[in-house]
């Protein structure tokens, strides 16, 4: 059985693994779920994770991952809602999937696997649920409608299970903006992008795993947002 584990899903590629490899760098055991095996599932492997390949797009995705953090683990130190998807309404797929595709993966999943991994974080006199949300919430988004919505009912999650499950389980959120491009991003979008911040950088993964390291090392920050955005807010 696994002992005082940190989960983070969606860790396959970009900032999942990069913060799964930094956990393991700074001494944490670390679960990492992945829904498509990508180079990043070797590497972590080759680092001591343990994986377990989980498509949350549907019950019974949810429903198998529980059910063998059940059978596998003893207890839980962290639980990391980073899996997400990008979708906007413009992409070929039909709005209302759009808006059942967003909700199932920012919503549904953190919420169902939050209160089913209750008891098993509850085990140790510390641990932390850490929702990574989008700072876009703050102010909406003309081209990916559902995607802020479903990451603010993320945030939201943050208050409800910050005063649920206190004192023994410390509940926060992080909001970035641009952490790391895609490779299909034009340089006229990255041009764009870069200046909507006062800071004007692409500051790249490690941005959230240092939020993430400072989280689990405080003792006294609870129901709160780290928000991580070069300072859009004062442009
Ligand atoms: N990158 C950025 O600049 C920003 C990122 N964020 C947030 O930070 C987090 C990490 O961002 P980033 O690394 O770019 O994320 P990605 O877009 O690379 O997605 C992370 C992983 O989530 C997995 N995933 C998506 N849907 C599902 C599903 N239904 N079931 C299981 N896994 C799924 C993907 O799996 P698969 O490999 O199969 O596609 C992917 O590997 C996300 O929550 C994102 O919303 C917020 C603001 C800016
Ligand atoms: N799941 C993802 N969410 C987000 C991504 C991403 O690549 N995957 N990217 C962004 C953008 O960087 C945006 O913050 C600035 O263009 C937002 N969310």
């Amino acid at each position: 059985m696994l002992e005082n584990v940190v989960i983070i899903t969606g860790g396959a590629q970009r900032v999942g693994l990069c913060v799964a490899l930094d956990l393991i760098k700074a001494g944490y055991q670390v679960v990492v779920t992945y829904r498509t095996h990508r180079l990043g599932v070797e590497e972590l492997k080759q680092n001591g994770a343990t994986l377990i390949q989980t498509d949350f797009s549907n019950q019974d995705g949810i429903d198998n991952f529980i059910q063998w953090a059940n059978e596998n683990i003893q207890s839980i130190r962290g639980l990391i809602h980073n899996a997400s998807d990008w979708q906007g309404e413009s992409s070929t797929n039909c709005n209302n999937l759009i808006a059942e595709c967003m909700m199932q993966i920012h919503f549904h999943t953190p919420y169902q696997l939050n209160l089913a991994l209750t008891d098993l974080m509850k085990k140790l006199d510390m641990a932390d649920i850490i929702h990574i949300s989008d700072y876009v919430i703050e102010k909406g988004s003309d081209k990916h409608i559902a995607y802020s919505a479903s990451k603010a009912a993320m945030d939201n999650l943050t208050l409800s299970f910050a005063k649920l499950l206190a004192p023994s389980i410390k509940v926060n959120s992080i909001l970035p903006s641009l952490i790391v491009f895609n490779e299909h991003d034009t340089e006229s979008y990255k041009t764009k992008t870069l200046k909507k911040s006062v800071l004007g950088i692409e500051p790249g993964e490690a941005e959230i795993s240092n939020a993430i390291l400072f989280i689990l090392n405080s003792r006294y920050m609870t129901g709160r947002q780290l928000k991580l955005d070069g300072g859009r807010h004062i442009l």
